[in-house]
């Protein structure tokens, strides 16, 4: 028996859609789902009861930023990262392996794991699969991901197999290493960069391990939309129709319908928040750079159709001027906002699949938010 299990209710009659839902430890989970990316064991700026009423339903936290502080042994005393956070809800944690990635040179990967030197400090550190489900554990999230290699885009073929071919082989040792099963579910996750046939290879070699979910990773790397889109259609055809589907990293408005509508359950992305930060807002009329002179004297809402706390309440040009005096507060209105519309655009995804009427509600979107 698994922590995690997931109920398929509906498959959508125009499209590779489904409707289902996510049984975990923490609570059930609808899918498809956005989930905002909470990096630091806090999703930037907002509170869990913000949280809780914009419609969020799990965060995401990061086992290699928690790991390098404030170590996963503090958050264990903490009671874990649901209590050190005072969140009640469901949390996936990625297993690090992207972020030491991301760290460019300052690493080495061989068989045993990765070596690399801390951003905060430069110390040396070394994470392989058996300390990335430790430090997962320690976390207590409810869902883990397997420590995997995502290949930088563009890769040579040659790189891209050996390094598919590894992370099967750390997915097999996470496994082996991952104890409590009943309490915390662990992903698989498929990469294979973007060629076909090592798309296939490595779906079949993780699916083959059994395991409660799994994600497709090595997208959303700066690799032209359509090959994403490719790449993905063709991946999802070997995963069972049984377990979950998380294309990790994918959070525009466009990649979320096009990622439904190719059989994608759960998405996750910094985009929405980090945008807001900078200054641009996504609404019901497409993106809004707030920030622009265009918006000095507009006392309109920041977006007519949206419900959240953020346009209730301000008019574009106060959200204007607060960014522009670098006001703490511009940056919370613009995530609440933003995280609230991919919130509300997942929650209008579901009653579309419901409806069978998926490919016409993106149309409908696609004109109004891409005008085209
Ligand atoms: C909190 C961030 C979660 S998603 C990060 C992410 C993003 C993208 N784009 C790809 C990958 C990947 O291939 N593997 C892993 N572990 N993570 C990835
Ligand atoms: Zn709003």
């Amino acid at each position: 028996m698994y922590a995690v299990r997931y109920e398929l209710i509906k498959e959508c009659k125009q499209s590779g859609a489904r409707l289902g839902r996510l049984h975990t430890p923490h609570g059930i989970i609808e899918t498809p789902i956005f989930m905002p990316v909470g990096t630091q064991a806090t999703v930037k700026s907002m509170t869990p009861e913000e949280l809780k009423e914009i419609g969020s339903q799990i965060i995401l936290s990061n086992t290699y930023h928690l790991y390098m502080r404030p170590g996963h042994e503090l958050i264990k005393k903490a009671g874990g990262l649901h209590e050190f956070m005072q969140w009640d809800k469901p949390i996936l944690t990625d297993s690090g392996g992207f972020q030491v990635f991301s760290l460019g040179p300052l690493r080495k990967i061989t068989e045993e794991g990765v070596e690399f030197r801390s951003h905060l400090d430069g110390s040396r550190h070394t994470i392989t699969p058996e300390k990335a489900v430790e430090i997962q554990t320690a976390l207590g999230s409810d869902i883990m991901m397997a420590f995997d290699e995502c290949a930088p885009y563009p890769a040579d073929r040659d790189y891209v197999k050996k390094s598919l071919e590894r992370t099967t082989r750390w997915l097999q040792r996470c496994k082996d290493a991952h104890k409590n099963t009943e309490n915390q579910a662990l992903f698989g996750i498929v990469q294979g960069g973007m060629y076909k046939d090592l798309r296939e290879q490595s779906a079949r070699e993780i699916t083959a391990i059994d395991l409660p979910g799994y994600a497709i990773g090595g997208l959303s790397v700066g690799e032209p939309k359509d090959i994403m889109y490719d790449i993905l259609g063709h991946t999802v055809q070997f995963l069972p129709e049984d377990k979950p589907r998380y294309l990790m990293g994918v959070g525009s408005p466009d990649d979320l319908l096009e990622g439904v509508i190719r059989g994608v359950d759960m998405f996750d992305c910094v985009l929405p928040t980090r945008i807001a930060r900078n200054g641009t807002a996504m609404t019901s009329q497409g993106k809004v750079v707030v920030r622009n002179a265009t918006y000095a004297e507009d006392f309109s809402p920041l977006d007519p159709e949206c419900d959240c706390y953020t346009c209730r309440n301000y008019t574009k040009a106060y959200i204007r001027h607060l960014i522009k005096a670098n006001e703490i507060l511009g940056a919370r209105l613009l995530t609440i906002h933003n995280l609230r519309f991919l919130l509300k655009l997942m929650e209008n995804v579901r009653i579309a699949i419901h409806e069978d009427r998926l490919l016409d509600f993106k149309e409908e979107f696609f004109k109004k938010y891409y005008k085209k």
